[in-house]
């Protein structure tokens, strides 16, 4: 028997969990859960983490994620199946069983049910209609019919291309062979037989572990929970005992399954079936020869080298266990030394591309072609260590002169002021979608750039007017973008092949959503006047608020909280005034003198805020805005008077120029490291960043506009009016 054998799988399961939790902790996971499967089931599960918001559920077998692509298993599964009984044809055509199923074929050729079953069809990678962002009910007939208005990207059978749309027209080649729904054959063949009483393709919100998406440049929110035309292909939902139930019968195959990849790890070989969705990771990895597999499952989003480093630590504590072998200690990454991370800060070019590596919240982030990552310590070497890119190492000699990238080699170099984008380019530039699932266009170095799905980052290449293609490897392997402009010339929808992704303008729309309160800020001010800011200690320093424009009338002063020009849509000042305490007030002027030699001045949006506004933001802004207004318990770094608003204008014109996007905008766009927009957008970012940080500000890591001063921490949170500070020159 299996069964825990000199407490081998105990041991293993242990030390994975120890490893679970340094990733969950240091990586902010709601929940982890992993398992042990022998052909006798499962042999060891655990989990840590909650799988509920309050922290007060804990994870066991039974609780329950999605599992994305996980769910081809069962489908396969389920076509194996009808092979084995006759009633399909795993070499015959698709057309023998669905004659209308017709995409254009430009190559020849007919798809087999094999191909569709191993990612060799040659389809795209979604259908026009039920595909992962559609909201909208397809059946998957509808879904299926919806393919012949797309193109083969390949002949059939000649090259991998990952397919959601091909697994469902291979569950609909199955109800056809089957004689019955699809939902109603998985269930009757592979699922009841099983007991996996716990899984269902349905989407169940309710019976969920709380999961997270996290955007590397956003911030984190709730996953979208849907059923969608694919969901044969990534649909379900299970938990760990149900997957064991699922796993303990590959074991003893020739092949495990007909769908999955096929790796070798240390030696030893191995099958994976692997998933993402929307807010969850998973794997189920079978060691066939070793005759054990191993389950992860992970309540966040896009996450699959932190997944993968876990599924190999847990294999290989299982086969050292197994053979009494020394087992390999985890290694988790560190935050890369101060020194370190100031010395690499920079912008870096080999002429044709460049790399940018910037400190924000006191870590260190890496920008590349392709790619935006942290970076992080590992031993001594500086390693890619990010959710959902990770390993990737770059060097640098002693001075950071140079740094040496995924090959390339970048010489330290002033960034000269980028080029606007051409007028064609430009109107693509921004966010299309939904709010569930964004793709991004950005311009970098002159080359348009597509991030999609939250996380993946492609060069396009241009492929008509108005068109641009998708490389030759990755998600959307040789697809084409096509773009409609409205009657300004401006993208008014992206379409990925049929799918149709309306442009977003997240600054209008994340103003819709803030001003919401406007006609009740005047009753929240009084409201919030009437309360008392957090009690302070009596050893900071006395305060001394400056009035900065008046020691420096060359800045320009915006203060749009006195205006109807704020995220609020209402005044909440009486008159336009920004305050600083004198030593940031100084550091804030030598940066903007220092800006006047590339030709730029400052512009003065809030300096001092009062502590009733920052309690009246709290109350009035909507709870996923929160991180971009400071917790009145706490006060801001503008109630002490030590943190400054501001942007930049052209000395020249005196115009204040565009960021990647609005003052106070809570979206995405205001992080100091959003990837998007345009690299003259960025520059100007960054130009503004390093001039403040020259003079001992930092940014704060959600607001490309926001600087505390460093030693904000020693003068008190204040709630005094403007016209109650004295002095002030
Ligand atoms: C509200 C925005 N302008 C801002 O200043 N946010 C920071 C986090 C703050 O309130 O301190
Ligand atoms: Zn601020």
């Amino acid at each position: 028997a299996s069964t825990n054998i000199d407490g081998v799988w105990q041991r293993a399961g242990e030390a994975a969990l120890v490893a679970a939790e340094q990733e969950r902790a240091a990586r902010n996971i709601p929940s982890i859960a992993v398992g042990i499967v022998t052909r006798d089931g499962l042999v060891w599960s655990g989990g840590v983490g909650h799988a509920d918001a309050e922290g007060k559920q804990p994870l066991d077998g039974n609780t329950v994620y999605r599992i994305g692509g996980l769910t081809q298993a069962f489908t396969a599964e389920l076509v194996r199946s009808l092979a084995a009984s006759g009633k399909l044809d795993l070499d015959a055509p698709v057309t023998r069983y669905l004659p209308s199923f017709q995409p254009r074929n430009t190559f020849g050729g007919e798809i087999t049910v094999r191909h569709l079953l191993e990612h060799r069809s040659g389809l795209v990678r979604m259908p026009p209609r039920g595909h992962h962002a559609d909201l909208e009910s397809a059946t998957l007939a509808e879904t299926v019919t919806s393919l012949n208005a797309t193109a083969l990207m390949s002949q059939p059978g000649s090259a991998v291309k990952y397919s959601d749309a091909g697994y469902a027209v291979l569950a609909h080649v199955a109800e056809v062979a089957g004689g019955k729904p699809f939902e109603k054959l998985l269930a009757e063949t592979v699922l009841t037989p099983r007991s996996m009483t716990q899984t269902s393709l349905r989407a169940d919100k309710s019976s969920l572990a709380v999961a997270t998406m996290a955007p590397f440049d956003g911030e984190r929110f709730a996953p979208a929970v849907f059923d969608t035309g694919v969901v044969a292909s990534l649909g379900a939902q299970s938990s760990t005992k149900d997957l064991a139930r699922f796993t303990q019968d590959l074991f003893g195959r020739e092949a495990p399954t007909l769908s999955g990849e096929r790796g070798v790890l240390d030696r030893h070989d191995v099958v994976s079936l692997s998933g993402a969705t929307y807010g969850y990771t998973t794997d189920l990895s079978v060691f066939p020869a070793d005759g054990f597999a191993v389950i992860t499952l992970m309540a966040i989003d896009s996450a699959q080298p932190v997944l993968k480093r876990l599924r190999d630590f847990t294999a290989r504590q299982v086969i050292a266990a197994k053979t009494k072998q020394r087992r390999p200690a985890s290694e988790l990454s560190t935050k890369v030394p101060v020194g370190t991370a100031h010395r690499l800060q920079g912008h870096y070019s080999d002429g044709a591309h460049s790399l940018d590596i910037r400190i924000v919240d006191q870590r260190l982030f890496v920008e590349a072609p392709g790619l935006a990552a942290e970076l992080r310590q590992r031993g001594s070497r500086l390693v890619v260590d990010d959710l959902a890119v990770s390993g990737d190492e770059l060097q640098s000699d002693s001075k950071a002169r140079s740094v040496t990238f995924r090959g390339v080699t970048y010489q330290r170099t002033n960034w000269e002021r980028p080029a606007e984008p051409t007028a064609d380019l430009a109107g693509f530039v921004g966010e299309y979608g939904w709010p569930h699932n964004i793709l991004r266009v950005y311009e970098r170095d002159g080359d348009v750039y597509a991030r999609v799905e939250w996380s993946q980052h492609y060069k396009l290449e241009k492929a008509g007017k108005d068109a641009y293609r998708f490389p030759a490897a990755g998600l959307y392997a040789n697809e084409e973008l096509r773009f409609t402009r409205d009657e300004r010339g401006i993208g008014a929808a992206a379409n990925l092949s049929g799918v149709v992704m309306p442009h977003r303008d997240l600054g209008a729309e994340t103003e819709i959503r803030s001003r919401a309160n406007a006609p009740f800020i005047a009753a929240l001010v009084a409201n919030a006047r009437k309360m008392s800011p957090p009690a302070q200690p009596a050893n900071l320093r006395k305060p001394d608020l400056v009035e900065v424009n008046k020691l420096e009338p060359t800045t320009k002063l915006d203060v749009r909280y006195a205006t109807t020009e704020n995220f609020m849509g209402a005044p909440f000042y009486d008159s336009p005034r920004f305050f600083m305490q004198r030593p940031a007030a100084s550091g804030l002027i030598r940066a903007h003198r220092k800006l006047a030699e590339q030709g730029f001045g400052i512009v003065l949006i809030d300096g001092y805020r009062p502590w009733y506004a920052t309690r009246m933001f709290w109350d009035a802004v909507p709870p996923e805005s929160r991180p971009f207004v400071a917790d009145p318990s706490q006060g801001s770094r503008h109630n002490r008077g030590c943190a400054a608003d501001i942007s930049m204008f052209e000395l020249a014109t005196g115009k204040t120029v565009e960021m990647a996007g609005r003052y106070d905008e809570p979206s995405a766009r205001s992080s100091p490291l959003y990837v998007g927009g345009t690299s003259l957008q960025r520059w100007r970012r960054d130009l503004l960043k390093n001039a403040m940080e020259a003079e001992g500000f930092d940014v704060y890591v959600n607001e490309w506009w926001h600087f505390d001063y460093g030693e904000w921490r020693n003068y008190p949170v204040m709630n005094v009016d403007f016209n109650e500070i004295g002095g002030g020159s």
